[in-house]
C-alpha cells in the first residue's frame, strides 16, 4: 500500500483532477489518496472568516468567488448535475452560515475558525473520489484525533493509529482521504496547522507503516537553488531526511519540514513528484542517500526579508545567562529565530529574524535588558534590514575539508559582503545573511564554484564596437555553442555600449543583432552610466572588455576591478600610462582576486605578453628585446611602392583595420613606444613612457593640427619617400620600424636592414619578437607573425576572455 497527496494545485481545476486520476489509476497497489482544497480556497475561506469577524464587513464577495471556482469545477467534470452538486451545496451553505453566525456575533475563536477552514478539504476529496471510478472516500477527520489546541493541534497517536488500523485492516482498492482536518476526542474540528494536508499523509503513511509516501506538487523535487533565481538549478535525485528537512528549514517550500517526522521515525521513503509532469523522477527522501562524492553539497536555499538583531557590549563577556535571557525574551513575543551567531568573546550574540518581527523582537530585548542598557553594560542593539540568510546543505560536508574555504573565498572574489556566519556542529548546513541586493550573485557564485551548475556562465560588458570589438562578437556568437557545449562555458553580452547608445540585458544580448538592439536602446551612452549599471546589476563572473582607444575609459579601470569585475583591454593606454597606474591597476585586481589582461596590447594575438610572463614567473631575466611591434608600419614598408606612394599606403593600412583609430598614433612611433614600455615593464623594469627614445620618421608638422589636415597634408611626402625607396632598393635594403630595449633603456625608430637581418623577410602586417633573457641566450627566442588585424586582435581579445573564465 502507498500514500499519495495531491496539493491545491493538483486538485486546483477539472483538467488538473483529471491529471490525479490519471496518476492514481496509474498505480498497481491499494492507495490512500490525501488531498488538499482547491488551490487558493482555504485563504479564501480565511478571509471571509476574517471580514466576518469584523462584524460590519460584507463576506459575500469572497464566499462567492469559493462557490464559484467549486461550481465551475463540478460543471466542468461532471456537467453540472449529480450528487457532487449537492455535496458541494450542502458543505458551502455550512461554510455561508458559520460565516453568518461570525458576522453576528463579531468574534471569530479559533475553535470556529477550525470548524471551517477545512471546508474546502471536505470538498475536495468527495470531488475526487468521484471522479477516480471504484474509489472511496474515507473521513480524516473521523480518523485522526487531536487535543482541542485549535488552529494547530496536536495528535493522539495511540488513538489515531487504532482507528487507521481498524479502517484500513483488510482495505484494498483506492481510498479519498481530506487532508489538514481532524477532531478532538469530543468530535469537534480541528486542523492541523500549516502543511497540514502532508501531515496528515505522513500520519495515514506511518500509521500504516506503507512503503511509500508520494507528495505530488506543481514543481519537479527539491531542486538545487531556487529556479526562479537560478536558471540552471536542476533537481536533487536523492536526499536523506535531515538534508529536506534544512532545504525546507531555509527556503524550498516544497514540503513542510514537521510534516517528514512520523515518516522519517519509520524510515518510509518520500518521493516529491510533480502532477505536471509525472514521468520525471523527481526527488526521492530516505535514510541514507546517494551523494556524489564531487558534490557534497546538494542544495542551496535562501530566505529573503530578513532582519538582523545584534546586542552588544562588554558587559557580557563572561556573564552567564545572557544569552538564556536574549533568546527568552524573544520567545516570550513569539519571534521565530531563524539563524544565531556569537563572537565566542561572547561581546555581541546576533540573530536572523523575519522583518515583521522586528519591533516586538526589539521592545522585547530593550525590556529585558532594560538595567544593563541604563549601566551602560549593554551598549547598542544594533537593528539590520533588508538581509537574506542563505545556507548550503549536505550531509557529506563533514567528510569534505576545505568547503568553507571555498564558499567564503568564492563569494570574496566576487565582492560579496558576508554579515554574518553560522555552523551547526553537525555540519549539515553553513548558512550567513547577506545584503538582499546580493542576493541574486550570492546564489549564483555558490551554485557554480560547487559544481551544482553544469555550466560556467561569463557575463560580458563590451565597450567599443568598431573593427575589433564588432568582431570579436562575431567569434563569440560562431563559438558560443561550441564552447558550452565542449567547456561548459556560456559567454553572455550582459551589456554593450559605443560612444552614442548602451544597451544591457541580464540574460544576454543576441550576438547577431547587437547592432539594432543598441540602436533600439534608449539609453544615451555615457562612461559612468555604463559602469554604474554594470555594478548595479551585480552580476557574478563579470568581465569588463575595453575595446576603445580612449584614455577616458581607461581611467575608470581601477573602478572596475575595485568591484571585483576583471578587466581585458585591447586599449593600450592604461598598460602604458603612468607606472604607478599601471602596477595599481596590477595590484588592485591581485587584491580582488579578479584579472586585468592585455595581451593584444603588443602584437595583437600573438602570445607577447603570455610568453614573457611564462619566463619572467619561471626565474628567467630578459636582457635584451628586439622587436617590430607595428602591423601598420610594416604594412607600409611592404606594399610602398612607384605604383602606391605612401600616403596611399596609410590609407591601406587604415582600411585593412591595422591602424590606430587615429593612425597619427602608429606613423608618430608613439604605438611601439607604448608597446616596448609595456614588455619592459613585464620584464621587471619600472619605466616610464618618457623613459622612451622615439626616433620619427615624420616630420613633426605632419602630426600638428586636426586628423582632416593630417589626411591633406600627407602626400607631400610621397615623392621624397618615393625616392628613398628607390635608393633603398638598389641597396636590397628593407626599411623596419623597430623597437629595442637593453640595459634598463628603451628606443624605437626607422632602421634600413639588409637581407641577412631576421626583419628582413617579415612580410604584410607581420610582427617579430626576439627576447633575448639568460636562458634564450645565444639564441634568442623568436615569436613571429600576423601582428595587427581585426580578427586576430579580436581573437586575442577572445582569449584573454577565456582565461578570465578559467575554464
Ligand atoms: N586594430 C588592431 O590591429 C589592434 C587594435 N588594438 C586596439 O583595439 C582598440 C580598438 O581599435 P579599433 O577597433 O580599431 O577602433 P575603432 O575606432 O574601430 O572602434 C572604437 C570603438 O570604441 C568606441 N568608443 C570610443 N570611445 C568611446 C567611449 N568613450 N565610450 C564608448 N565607446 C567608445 C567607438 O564608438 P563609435 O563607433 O560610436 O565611435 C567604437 O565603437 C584600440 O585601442 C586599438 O589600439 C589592439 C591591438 C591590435
Ligand atoms: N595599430 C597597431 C595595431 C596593433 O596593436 C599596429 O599597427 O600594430
Amino acid at each position: 500500500m502507498k500514500v499519495l497527496k495531491f496539493g491545491g494545485t493538483s486538485v486546483g481545476s477539472a483538467d488538473n483532477i483529471r491529471k490525479v486520476r490519471e496518476i492514481v489509476l496509474q498505480q498497481k497497489e491499494d492507495t490512500i489518496v490525501v488531498v488538499s482544497a482547491l488551490g487558493g480556497v482555504t485563504d479564501l475561506i480565511l478571509n471571509a472568516a476574517k471580514i466576518a469577524s469584523a462584524g460590519s464587513g460584507d463576506f459575500q464577495p469572497v464566499l462567492e468567488e469559493i462557490k464559484r471556482r467549486h461550481k465551475q469545477t463540478i460543471a466542468d467534470l461532471f456537467n453540472g448535475s449529480g450528487a457532487m452538486v449537492y455535496i458541494a451545496e450542502e458543505l458551502l451553505d455550512e461554510l455561508e452560515q458559520i460565516l453568518t453566525g461570525i458576522t453576528l456575533v463579531g468574534e471569530l475563536t479559533a475553535k470556529t475558525l477550525d470548524r471551517i477552514a477545512g471546508i474546502g478539504e471536505r470538498i475536495s476529496s468527495h470531488l475526487v473520489a468521484q471522479v477516480i471510478p471504484g474509489a472511496v472516500r474515507v473521513d480524516s477527520a473521523e480518523l485522526i484525533q487531536t487535543d482541542s489546541n485549535f488552529g494547530k493541534a496536536r495528535v493522539n497517536f495511540d488513538a489515531t493509529n487504532r482507528a487507521l488500523k481498524e479502517q484500513f485492516c483488510d482495505f484494498s482498492g483506492i481510498a479519498v482521504m481530506p487532508g489538514f482536518i481532524a477532531k478532538n476526542a469530543k468530535g469537534e474540528f480541528t486542523t492541523l496547522g500549516r502543511g497540514g494536508s502532508d501531515y496528515t499523509a505522513a500520519i495515514i503513511a506511518a500509521s500504516l507503516e506503507v512503503h511509500s509516501l508520494e507528495i505530488w506538487t506543481d514543481v519537479d523535487g527539491f531542486m538545487t537553488a531556487d529556479p526562479r533565481i537560478i536558471s540552471k538549478a536542476y533537481t536533487i535525485p536523492e536526499l536523506t531526511y535531515s538534508e529536506a528537512m534544512e532545504l525546507s528549514h531555509f527556503g524550498a517550500k516544497v514540503i513542510y519540514p514537521p510534516t517528514i517526522l512520523p515518516v522519517y521515525q519509520k524510515g518510509i521513503p518520500i518521493r516529491i513528484k510533480n502532477t505536471f509532469k509525472p514521468k520525471s523522477e523527481g526527488t526521492l527522501i530516505l535514510r541514507t542517500a546517494k551523494t556524489p562524492k564531487e558534490r557534497p553539497i546538494k542544495g542551496i536555499s535562501s530566505i529573503s526579508g530578513i532582519t538582523l538583531v545584534t546586542l552588544q557590549g562588554i558587559g557580557m563577556v563572561g556573564v552567564t545567562g545572557i544569552s538564556m535571557r536574549f533568546f527568552t525574551a524573544l520567545a516570550s513575543v513569539n519571534v521565530n529565530v531563524i539563524l544565531i551567531s556569537q563572537a565566542s568573546s561572547e561581546n555581541s550574540i546576533s540573530v536572523a529574524i523575519g522583518e515583521q518581527s522586528v519591533e516586538l523582537a526589539e521592545s522585547a530585548i530593550r525590556e529585558e535588558f532594560a538595567k544593563e542598557i541604563d549601566a551602560g553594560l549593554v551598549s547598542k542593539i544594533d537593528i539590520e534590514s533588508d538581509l537574506s540568510v542563505v545556507a548550503i546543505v549536505g550531509e557529506n560536508m563533514k567528510q569534505t575539508t576545505g568547503i568553507a574555504g571555498k564558499l567564503f573565498s568564492t563569494m570574496g572574489k566576487n565582492g560579496v559582503n558576508i554579515i554574518a556566519i553560522a555552523q551547526g556542529a553537525s555540519e549539515l548546513n553553513i548558512s550567513w545573511v547577506v545584503k538582499t541586493s546580493e542576493l541574486r550573485k550570492t546564489l549564483n557564485v555558490v551554485h557554480e564554484s560547487f559544481f551544482l551548475s553544469e555550466n560556467v556562465e561569463l557575463n560580458v560588458f563590451l565597450m567599443g564596437i568598431g573593427t575589433v570589438g564588432s568582431n570579436l562578437l562575431q567569434q563569440l556568437q560562431k563559438q558560443q555553442q561550441k564552447l558550452l557545449d565542449e567547456k561548459h562555458l556560456k559567454i553572455k553580452l550582459a551589456g554593450v555600449a559605443n560612444t552614442k547608445k548602451m544597451a544591457f540585458k541580464r540574460e544576454g544580448i543576441n550576438l547577431v543583432s547587437f547592432r539594432e538592439e543598441l540602436d533600439q536602446s534608449e539609453i544615451k551612452s555615457s562612461l559612468s552610466g555604463f559602469i554604474n549599471e554594470m555594478k548595479s546589476m551585480n552580476i557574478y563572473n563579470s568581465v569588463f572588455v575595453d575595446c576603445t582607444a580612449s584614455e577616458q575609459v581607461s581611467t575608470f579601470y581601477n573602478e572596475i576591478l575595485g568591484s571585483n569585475v576583471s578587466v581585458v583591454a585591447a586599449n593600450k593606454v592604461a598598460a602604458s600610462s603612468a607606472y604607478d597606474n599601471y602596477i595599481g591597476l596590477k595590484n588592485m585586481a591581485k587584491q580582488k582576486g579578479v584579472k586585468f589582461l592585455f595581451e593584444t596590447n603588443v602584437g595583437a594575438g600573438l602570445p607577447i605578453i603570455n610568453t614573457l610572463n611564462d619566463l619572467v614567473n619561471s626565474g628567467d631575466k630578459v636582457l635584451k628585446i628586439e622587436a617590430v611591434l607595428s602591423g601598420t608600419l610594416n604594412f607600409i614598408f611592404n606594399t610602398i611602392s612607384q605604383e602606391t606612394p605612401l600616403s596611399e599606403t596609410i590609407k591601406m593600412a587604415k582600411d585593412q583595420g591595422f591602424s590606430e583609430p587615429d593612425p597619427r598614433v602608429d606613423l608618430s612611433g608613439v604605438d611601439v613606444a607604448r608597446k616596448i614600455l609595456i614588455l619592459a615593464r613585464e620584464s621587471g623594469y619600472p619605466l616610464e613612457m618618457e623613459d622612451i627614445v622615439i626616433n620619427r620618421f615624420i616630420p613633426n608638422e605632419f602630426f600638428e593640427g586636426s586628423l582632416d589636415d593630417f589626411w591633406k597634408n600627407i602626400s607631400q611626402l610621397d615623392a621624397g619617400f618615393e625616392e628613398k625607396r628607390k635608393t633603398l632598393e638598389a641597396e636590397d635594403k628593407k626599411w623596419r620600424f623597430v623597437a629595442r630595449f637593453e640595459n634598463g633603456k628603451a628606443n624605437v625608430g626607422l632602421q634600413e636592414v639588409s637581407s641577412h637581418h631576421p626583419f628582413y623577410d617579415l612580410e604584410g602586417s607581420n610582427n617579430l619578437v626576439m627576447y633575448t633573457t639568460e636562458r634564450y641566450h645565444e639564441s634568442p627566442m623568436l615569436i613571429k607573425g600576423y601582428g595587427a588585424g581585426a580578427s586576430v586582435t579580436a581573437a586575442g581579445v577572445f582569449a584573454d576572455l577565456i582565461r578570465v573564465s578559467n575554464i
